[in-house]
């Protein structure tokens, strides 16, 4: 395959100019820069100012304004010293622009026209009427002139958009690298390289190679880096998508769709920052591809603003830390499990009881008497069981619920639609009903008001009585999540549940995964579980959270300010905890942003839907890399939470991860998971063609053919380190994650050992792919999953094979032979 250039590259290359030209248009920038800084400064006085003058005019205005000026101050210095210390191309950008059709401003003080106006280039001879610089945050002269455009605002969108074929009024394109305040470098691309433009009367020079492939070219570290100096016009498209609605997203491997969903974040944001300030949650499948993203929106500026959670930290309190091999992740995503936990939490009410059991029953009980006799006979032997009568002396008469009496209450409490520990109340009444019959009260006093109050002083010496409550407690018990989850541990009791829905292999396998949850539910969860936790507290009802105030948005009350404060409200609200309340709110976001979209499991799904009952939607993925087995069963789930909106799709096309040499190996095992998918177009070449190694001879014994693999990885590890500035990913196997990290010890923390489900949309300088074979026959989607583990390295890829990969005389394993 050959290496493409990317989208946007003018036909030809900008000019290599001499250095003089190159430090001359460098300067130019460093004046720029230096004009935004002063300029930022005179923002901080005059806000220090307000602050001194409130200081001195004491109580006058009311204490809101004074705190609000003091606000403005501590938001003002915290701002600088963001800018001076910690942003590196804080001014990244500029466009130069024709006139446009017509003389329009927009808020930000610039021209709102997209196209030229007639005639503006005479004889390929035009001026630039407008320079416009882009940067993380808007900043506005005295004058209201924009020194520096929001990289989100309407102005900025033709840095991204424009492109030869359809440059609009851009004639050039800039791309400024600096460090704190100093300028290091420019690169251009022009958009109309047929046009010789002037500035000031002069001709505009065009520096370097493009900035794309600059960026392209870094080593990665193990976090993620934005893009926003280099977005290019597809991806744009996404980012500014409107919020309204549902924006689909599919692209291939490398072609920014995790990149895309974080800018979008920082985008909607921006665009309404009320409606979106702490309501945008981003999914992503794995608590290391959080890691790799979480700094992405702060150096966005976004700080505190949007939670970005793992599917396994979804559940407040939960926190997956165990893994299930992919036959029972199978049972555990699949929509099987929503019937399946409705019967479970139905029949964990009638085989547990409370964890203290009901006081005993003396021979003094008499006024009112509870019996606890043994209930089905394959409940563990060791748990309390629930009672199966209630005997009661009221009115001097003894009166008694027997089983089938109380089976038949509970069944018709639970025809109720309310979560079953919301109708306890309900099948409480149902017994003192039952039992106001059985005493013939109602006979006895045929005025309706008299038998009502009767009835009242009847009602209530039973429910204030310890025992009928104890006895309450054993027969309908609060039941938690993690407590049906541990009941359903019980093969029998889980065959009975289970009965046509899952097959006695399931059921085994199940029981047996749940029994890590130990007798109380406890113990380590793993990221299916978590989803059924979720569900189960749906079926069995939450205590209602007390509803927060909605909270003021600051940029309703600032005027003149908005360009600073922007930046500084967003820091200052993460700093007063909405991060952490972030965390604690498990539902209601106003947008939600999944990645990996193509991996949810119908059940994960469920759990994401009800966060975004009422929310907009940005879900991106890649079918083609789903590690889930059933597609369609996902989609119909998929579409259950995402709803009628309308939708909006976009597909990526651009793979800008991998070089052509790597995706074309990729795109092999491609064609055999997905047959017919096209490949994303890789934006350039390496000319590294990925190694194949071949572990070494044919070791007689197992052990000796593990050692040999050991050996085999850690040796191209190695050299794989010697080679790459960054860092090394080792995919293997799931089940030899542990292994490998074992082997690996000791390599230093540029190499990682990664398990095939845990690569998902992670990059690596170079990647070292163990035994492809094995990762394509762990799971009916195992093939999908080694494409993920072959599209991750950024510079160079080696396939290690052993015996089971069949390699041939140039070592290519069988399944990635022509
Ligand atoms: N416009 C761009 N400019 C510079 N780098 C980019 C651009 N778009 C994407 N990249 C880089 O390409 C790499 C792949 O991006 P990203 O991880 O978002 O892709 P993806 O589509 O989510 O991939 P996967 O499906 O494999 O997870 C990242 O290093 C990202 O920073």
């Amino acid at each position: 395959m050959a290496a493409h250039n990317a989208t946007h590259a003018p036909d030809h290359a900008p000019d290599h100019a001499p250095d003089s030209v190159r430090d001359r248009e460098i300067e130019a920038e460093q004046t720029h820069l230096d004009l935004v800084y002063r300029r930022l400064e005179e923002k901080i006085h005059e806000a220090e100012f307000l602050m001194d003058d409130a200081a001195k005019r004491g109580q006058v205005g009311t204490p809101g304004a004074l705190a609000e000026r003091d606000a403005q101050v501590f938001q003002a210095g915290v701002h600088l010293h963001r800018l001076n210390s910690e942003y590196e191309d804080f001014l990244f950008g500029r466009i130069d622009l024709l006139l446009g059709k017509d003389g329009k401003k927009g808020p930000d003080g610039a021209y709102t026209s997209v196209e030229p106006a007639d005639g503006v280039i005479q004889d390929g001879r035009a001026a630039i009427a407008e320079t416009l610089h882009i940067g993380r945050l808007g900043v506005l002269d005295a004058d209201y002139s924009p020194l520096v455009i929001d990289w989100r605002a309407p102005a900025a969108a033709p840095f991204y958009r424009a492109t030869p074929v359809a440059p609009g009024r851009v004639v050039r394109r800039r791309v400024i690298r600096s460090k704190g305040r100093r300028v290091l470098g420019v690169e251009d691309d022009l958009m109309r390289p047929e046009v010789t433009a002037t500035l000031n009367g002069e001709e505009l020079p065009a520096i370097g190679d493009g900035a794309l492939m600059a960026a392209l070219g870094r080593a990665r570290s193990h976090t993620m880096r934005d893009i926003v100096a280099s977005i290019q016009a597809e991806q744009d498209m996404v980012i500014r998508a409107p919020a309204a609605s549902v924006t689909e997203v599919e692209g291939g491997p490398g072609t920014g769709k995790t990149a895309v969903a974080l800018h979008r974040a920082a985008y909607l944001l921006y665009q309404d920052r009320r409606r979106y300030a702490g309501g945008i949650l981003i999914v992503s499948p794995t608590p290391l591809l959080v890691s790799y993203t979480e700094g992405v929106l702060p150096s966005l500026g976004e700080e505190g603003q949007v939670a970005i959670r793992a599917l396994g930290s979804l559940v407040d309190g939960a926190e997956a830390t165990a893994y299930d091999p992919p036959a029972v992740s199978r049972v555990k995503g699949s929509a099987r499990m929503q019937k399946l936990l409705r019967k479970a939490a139905r029949g964990a009410l009638e085989a547990s009881a409370p964890t203290t059991p009901p006081r005993a029953r003396t021979a003094q009980d008499a006024q009112l008497s509870l019996e606890d006799l043994a209930a089905g006979t394959d409940a563990p032997a060791a748990a309390p069981v629930p009672p199966t009568r209630l005997r009661v002396v009221a009115f001097g008469a003894r009166l008694e619920l027997d089983e089938a009496e109380l089976r038949a209450i509970r069944q018709s409490a639970l025809g109720g639609t309310a979560p079953i520990n919301l109708l306890r109340p309900r099948a409480r009444r149902l017994i003192l009903d039952a039992l106001w019959a059985k005493s013939g009260a109602a006979r006895r006093y045929p005025d309706p008001e008299l038998a009502a109050e009767v009835r009242q002083g009847f009602d209530e010496d039973l429910v204030t009585e310890p025992e009928f409550q104890e006895f309450l407690d054993a027969w309908w018990p609060e039941l938690t999540p993690r407590g049906v989850l541990a009941a359903m541990a019980d093969e029998r009791r889980l065959g009975r549940w289970a009965r046509r829905l899952l097959n006695p292999r399931e059921v085994r396998q199940l029981a047996r995964s749940l029994r890590r949850l130990g007798g109380d539910g406890r113990g380590p969860l793993s990221v299916h579980d978590v989803a059924l936790l979720d569900e189960l507290q749906q079926i069995l009802g939450a205590p209602a959270r007390p509803a927060r105030p909605r909270e003021a948005d600051p940029l309703d009350q600032l005027t003149g300010l908005e360009e600073l404060t922007t930046y500084a409200d967003r820091l200052s609200a993460g700093r007063s905890g909405r991060r952490e309340r972030l965390e604690e709110e498990r539902t209601d976001y106003a947008h939600i942003i999944v990645d990996e979209a193509q991996d949810l499991t119908p059940m994960q799904w469920r759990m994401v839907g009800r966060r975004g009952r009422h929310a907009t939607w940005t879900v991106v993925g890649d079918p083609a890399q789903s590690s889930w087995s059933d597609p369609d069963e996902a989609a119909e789930a998929r579409d259950e939470a995402l709803g009628t909106r309308p939708r909006r799709r976009f597909t990526l096309t651009v793979n800008y991860r991998n070089p052509a040499e790597i995706a074309e190996l990729a795109s092999k095992v491609l064609a055999l998971a997905m047959p017919g998918t096209p490949s994303p177009r890789a934006v350039r070449s390496t000319g590294l063609e990925p190694r194949f190694g071949v572990v070494d001879g044919a070791p007689s014994t197992r052990g000796a053919a593990e050692a040999a693999l050991a050996r085999a990885t850690v040796a191209e590890a190695e050299r794989l380190l010697a080679e790459v500035e960054g860092t090394v990913g080792v995919v293997v196997a799931m089940h030899r994650r542990e292994q490998a990290r074992a082997w690996l010890a000791g390599l230093g923390d540029r190499v990682v050992a990664l398990g095939s489900l845990e690569a998902k949309g992670l990059e690596y300088d170079a990647t070292l792919v163990v035994s492809p074979a094995e990762i394509a026959d762990e799971s009916p989607a195992g093939l999908r999953v080694l494409y993920v583990a072959l599209t991750r390295a950024t510079q160079q890829l080696t396939v290690l094979s052993a015996a089971a990969d069949d390699p041939d005389a140039d070592g290519v394993p069988d399944l990635l032979r022509d």
